[in-house]
């Protein structure tokens, strides 16, 4: 249940809650979450594992164990929260640091639908995936805009790294993103 902080520090230490009444007054007193999601990929169903943090990273308390282990990362930033963006790149720092090497990393926008409240610009979002090499997706949790297409690729580039085979075409999963993607309409037309 506790845990230390992340970045080696090793002296803090902070609760990670397992039920609502595991919480400290000062720190998220939501658990944090397990769920299943089954998507087919070719034909294949494949059964995903998320842990949803559930509000720790804002206060920078995931510990190294909840995604040490992790094949892919989902990390999400609102587009109307600037700090939530910025927060990105430490989270980036922090993942190459103590995620598994060949982590499945990708980078959402999230609240897409809320363009009159947008302050992080679509292509801010390409930019920062595109340096640090992984995939992006602006994804709404309210209209469902690209959320499928977030779980769909982690699962299709699982599913190809698990039964990698010389005769099998490659997979690319940030072609794959790019070609599949909704984009969130920047103009209202009267
Ligand atoms: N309009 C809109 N609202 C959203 C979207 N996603 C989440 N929200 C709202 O934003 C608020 C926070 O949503 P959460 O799912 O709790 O966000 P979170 O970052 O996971 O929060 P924690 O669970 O505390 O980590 C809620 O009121 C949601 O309804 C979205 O895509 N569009």
């Amino acid at each position: 249940k506790w845990a230390p902080a992340p970045s080696g520090k090793g002296e803090l230490l902070l609760p990670r809650p397992q039920a609502e009444g595991d919480c400290l007054t000062l720190l998220p007193c939501k658990p944090a979450g397990l769920f299943n999601k089954v998507v087919t990929v070719d034909g294949m169903r494949v059964k995903l594992q998320i842990w949803d943090t559930a509000g720790q990273e804002r206060f920078r308390s995931v510990t190294h164990a909840y995604y040490r282990d992790a094949q892919a990362l989902l990390l999400l930033y609102d587009i109307t929260n600037k700090a939530s963006f910025d927060n990105i790149r430490a989270w980036l720092t922090e993942i190459h640091e103590y995620a598994q090497r060949d982590v499945v990393i990708m980078l959402l926008g999230n609240k897409a639908d809320m363009s009159s409240e947008r302050v992080i610009r679509s292509e801010d979002g390409e930019t920062l995936a595109r340096e640090y090499g992984v995939p992006f997706l602006e994804t709404s949790a309210k209209t469902g805009m690209n959320v499928e297409l977030a779980f769909l690729a982690i699962a299709k580039e699982l599913k190809y790294r698990a039964g990698q085979s010389a005769d099998e075409p490659s997979f690319q999963i940030r072609d794959y993103v790019e070609s599949q993607k909704k984009r969130s309409s920047c103009c209202s037309f009267v």
